[in-house]
């Protein structure tokens, strides 16, 4: 028989567990299709007696996670602690080091560290791989990695947050407000330690900037994503682009072109004709257009122990193969470094929500901030909001430069008519 793959397993929580759960269940299958077994020998998380419904006994335990990178005999170290910097770095840093495979679900980690680990990695020839890390259970880093290699890809997008998505999908459902649906929501399991992460958009953040980088081959630029999240999503904005023929989702959208590179997460409107529109609940879908294949489009769950473990295992299975090559598809030194776009050039329609007084002139007074703006109203929805004897108005404009609409709210800013922040939404008119 063929020698296993020797696994060592940091992190023993949500995916941990998954991960054994998986490689229990479908041992046989794994091992006919990968060649040889694959074999954990030894684990390490924060609790060793902790009850996780999986026998650990059987496995080496080790007090110290970053020793399990110099356990001898071990081919392969997976990462499931989590944390962009602290032990996880230091663990990933140390099994490339120690010429061994490492694999992660980390896109935190990926998207700050990602290019210095795949220069060490590539330059001995080792696997690092992080398909658990963009869109969980999806296979989307082998979809646009190896099955849409041979595309120019020029946009890449997506719903790329579990969390966010089932907040959106719920607030949609059931008419309720985004705090009382946060709680639900991170009881799932799907959440980040740090919740903001999720809500503030920073986890699709990460994972956008890790699928910017394979598709169009440009070194990874985290810190080049603007991004905002889904705080001020209000109940009226979903039923008000519902009633318009939209559901609001949070999209990270990737693009590169004459312009450089554009990298953003935001709240976006997506007309109901558009797959994004029906992609509920936990679940995660990706649309990257290629030159030659045209548009492709993954759906499926990006978060949970099973999707999440799948997506791992995977990974397992190409490193017992000895099936991969560099991390990002090409060697770090051939990857671009596009310019940033410059987003006030973006043409698009937009969404405005503005809550005002309900008294003469403040209608004039929006208008004229538009019209100053340069910026056309293609529709316009008023509604009375009994509670404090304001109004509710919507605005959704025809196809203007992103500056303009920001320039027609800096005009309005500070003006007594208003009673609420603004909330503006791109039209995701693809
Ligand atoms: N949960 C998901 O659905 C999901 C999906 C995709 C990716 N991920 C990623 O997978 C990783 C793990 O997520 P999870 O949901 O399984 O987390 P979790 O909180 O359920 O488990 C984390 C594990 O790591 C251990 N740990 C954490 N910090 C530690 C430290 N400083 N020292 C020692 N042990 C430590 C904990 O004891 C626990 O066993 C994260 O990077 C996360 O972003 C999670
Ligand atoms: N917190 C993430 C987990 C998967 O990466 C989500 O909600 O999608
Ligand atoms: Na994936």
């Amino acid at each position: 028989m063929a020698e296993p793959l020797k696994v060592a397993l940091a992190g023993l929580g949500t995916v941990g567990g998954g991960v054994i759960r998986l490689l229990d269940a479908n041992r046989a299958l794994i091992e006919r299709r990968a060649g040889r077994p694959i074999e954990i020998v030894a684990v390490s998380a924060r609790d060793r007696n902790k009850d996780r419904g999986v026998d650990i006994t059987r496995f080496q335990w080790v007090d110290d996670m970053t020793a399990l990178a110099e356990i001898e005999g071990v081919d392969a170290v997976v990462e499931l602690i989590g944390g962009s910097d602290g032990p996880a770095l230091t663990l990933a840093r140390k099994t490339l080091g120690a010429g061994k495979a490492f694999i992660t679900a980390n896109k935190a980690m990926i998207a700050h560290h990602g290019l210095s680990l795949a220069q060490v990695a590539d330059a001995q020839d080792i696997p690092l791989k992080f398909e658990a890390a963009v869109a969980g259970g999806i296979p989307v880093i082998k979809g646009i990695r190896e099955g849409a290699a041979a595309n120019e890809i020029t946009r890449v997008y997506g719903i790329l947050n579990g969390t966010c998505n089932y907040i959106l999908t719920t607030m949609e459902k059931d008419g309720r407000d985004f705090t009382e649906v946060l709680g639900e929501a991170q009881a799932l399991g799907y959440a980040e330690s740090d919740p903001s992460f999720d809500i503030d958009g920073v986890d699709a953040a990460h994972k956008l900037s890790i699928l910017a980088s394979l598709s169009f081959g440009s070194a990874l630029t985290f810190d080049g994503v603007a991004t905002t999240g889904i705080r001020n999503v209000i109940a009226a904005d979903i039923s008000e682009a519902q009633a318009l023929g939209f559901r609001v989702r949070l999209v990270g959208l990737a693009e590169e072109g004459e312009a450089g590179l554009f990298q953003r997460v935001h709240p976006c409107l997506v007309p109901m004709s558009h797959p994004l529109a029906h992609v509920t609940g936990s679940l995660n879908a990706v649309v990257a257009e290629g030159n030659f294949v045209g548009r492709l489009f993954f759906q499926g769950a990006g978060a949970g122990d099973g999707p999440t473990a799948s997506a791992v295992v995977a990974d397992l299975i190409d490193v017992a193969r000895n099936e991969y090559g560099p991390a990002f598809a090409m060697p770090v030194e051939s990857l671009a470094h596009p310019e940033r776009a410059d987003s006030g050039e973006r043409t698009g329609r937009y969404f405005l929500r503005l809550t005002v007084e309900d008294r003469a002139g403040v209608l004039a007074e929006i208008a004229t901030a538009m019209r100053d703006a340069g910026v056309s109203i293609e529709s316009f929805i008023q509604r009375g909001v009994k509670e404090d004897g304001g109004a509710l108005i919507v605005l959704v404009t025809h196809a203007c430069p992103e500056r303009c609409v920001t320039d027609a709210l800096k005009r309005m800013q500070g003006s007594s008519s208003l009673t609420g922040s603004p909330m503006l939404m791109h039209i995701l008119d693809l």
